[in-house]
């Protein structure tokens, strides 16, 4: 797993460590951990070419020190300094003794910056506020636009640690070494988007740090949540999820909501719309009937909405799930008929004894809290933090790094494994199915929502290939088994 930190915690594990170290020790570590991970992207320091952006700040001091160690081991090392008179004054000292050179010449900086082999990016770190000032904003543009590998210390300049907001212009890293935690940013787009690789080097923070803001899941965490069949299992013991999907202008919803719910480990899917003659065909295995879904029988869990249309019948269908006492995840046409309820609904939604998981992308999540679609995308992770408290229900906020967020509060996971060859029609009917089914078989909300994102990303990374290439959503799901078999692998 894993865990990214507010800055506010950051700092307080920094100050309660700090007080039992000598002075210095921890930007050492830093500046070690960075000067190791320079040397590999180079493949060696020795002979050369390494321009330091530096601020005013300590993240300007652990890109000095780096340099220091660099320029030891044979690089050619020069300094860029945006505020001359703030450079951290024992770094500077530090660099020039190991025979690195400066300049406060930002034209001269550009044309170095060109010529490197490697851009380190000290201007700003965890003090950051908006976007990149100054002189910082064409030396960023020379380092993206020259041959040199650019290495962000602890985070790119210019992205905010805490949201992911990128509010202006911001460094494009190949790498980032970030030290103690990871910061929210590095892990939830638009921020994560600038950070390139992310490596974190560890400066002795964790016994000090809270719980975290945002975490992400790894193989390991994925197969332990996984349900996996045992002697006794049957197909009920297993799971039955229902699906009330499509329509009959929208029939190839229901037929891969299905596909994604047979992947999911649930032991059977029941199927309950005006679908079903196309599902049926498609999938022999599925129950299906016509009515609504208290008709169709006894399931784990429901999945309602994709396709589903905007008629009198999908709304009924909506409500009859949601006066069931079993898990409902609502997605797609089912969230607007959620918006259409209002009040009272919200109130039913909070009234119920088994969970709701809301899987909405940036524009159906902006209708449900009535605010513009810009700014979900800018704050992910604040909106999808206020859907949940608004509905009272753990949502997944789909797009470029999905979020899943419960109620009430505790950490956000951000999905590590996604890619934009994913946003293609019927992926997120995929998703519900596959999400929904994880749901039937017994997972909490927040696991089954971030266990599907997890293997929907790497199932849709499967499907596109080593050298990326689109896909249709019926390809996406029938790699869900090899992504299975990917997590559960890699744990034993
Ligand atoms: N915490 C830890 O455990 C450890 C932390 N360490 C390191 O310390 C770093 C934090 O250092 P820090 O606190 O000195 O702040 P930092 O990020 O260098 O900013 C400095 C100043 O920049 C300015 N500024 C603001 N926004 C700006 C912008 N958009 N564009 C340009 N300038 C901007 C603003 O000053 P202003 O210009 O407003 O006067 C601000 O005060 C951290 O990221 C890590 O690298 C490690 O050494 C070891 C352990
Ligand atoms: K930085």
């Amino acid at each position: 797993m894993r865990s990214a930190h507010t800055v506010h915690d950051v700092r307080a594990a920094e100050a309660a460590l700090m007080a039992r170290l000598p002075e210095g020790a921890l930007m050492q570590r830093a500046a070690a951990g960075l000067a190791a991970v320079c040397a590999g992207v180079l493949g060696g320091a020795y002979g050369t070419r390494v321009v330091l952006l530096v601020g005013s700040g300590a993240n300007g001091g652990d890109a000095l020190y780096a340099g220091a160690r660099l320029a030891r081991r044979g690089a050619s090392v020069t300094a860029v300094l945006l505020s001359p008179g703030k450079a951290y004054p024992d770094g500077l000292a530090a660099l020039r003794s190991a025979g690195g050179r400066t300049t406060a010449d930002p034209a001269a900086g550009e044309e170095l910056v060109r010529r490197a082999d490697l851009v380190v990016d000290g201007i700003v770190g965890i003090g950051g506020r908006g976007g990149l000032r100054g002189a910082a904003v064409p030396l960023a543009r020379a380092a993206a636009g020259s041959g040199a590998a650019v290495v962000a210390v602890d985070l790119p300049s210019g992205v905010d640690a805490d949201t992911g907001e990128v509010a202006g212009e911001a460094v494009r890293a190949d790498v980032t070494v970030t030290f103690g935690t990871h910061k929210p940013g590095l892990l939830v787009d638009p921020a994560a988007g600038f950070a390139g690789t992310v490596h974190l080097v560890d400066i002795g923070l964790g016994p000090d740090l809270p719980g975290p803001a945002v975490q992400a899941l790894q193989h390991a965490d994925v197969a332990a949540l996984l349900p996996v069949p045992g002697a006794r299992s049957d197909k009920y013991r297993r799971g039955v999820l229902g699906v009330a999907a499509g329509s009959a202008r929208y029939p190839g919803a229901a037929v891969l909501a299905v596909a994604g719910a047979l992947h999911g480990g649930a032991g059977a899917v029941r199927y309950a719309g005006s679908a079903a003659r196309e599902v049926i065909a498609r999938f022999p295995e599925t129950l299906v009937s016509t009515g609504r879904p208290s008709q169709a029988g006894r399931v784990q869990a429901w999945a309602v909405g994709p396709g589903a249309g905007e008629d009198a019948s999908a709304r009924v269908a909506l409500e009859d799930a949601l006066a069931s006492d079993v898990p409902v995840l609502v997605d797609a046409d089912g969230l607007r008929h959620l918006k259409g309820l209002g009040r009272p609904a919200r109130g039913a939604l909070a009234g119920r004894t088994a969970e709701v998981l809301l899987t909405p992308h940036a524009g159906e999540a902006a209708a449900l809290l009535d605010v513009a679609r810009e700014d979900v995308e800018a704050r992910r992770l604040e909106h999808v933090r206020r859907l949940a408290d608004a509905y009272g229900a753990t949502v997944l906020l789909k797009g470029s790094t999905t979020l899943v967020a419960a109620p009430g509060g505790g950490p956000v996971r951000a999905n590590p494994t996604g890619t934009g060859w994913l946003a293609t029609a019927g992926s997120g009917d995929v998703l519900s199915g596959l999400a929904g089914s994880l749901l039937a078989s017994g997972l909490s909300a927040f696991d089954a929502g971030s266990a599907a994102a997890y293997l929907h990303g790497l199932a849709g990374r499967r499907a596109a290939g080593r050298d990326g290439a689109p896909f249709g959503a019926h390809e996406l799901a029938g790699e869900l088994p090899a992504a299975w078999r990917d997590v559960r692998g890699a744990a034993h």
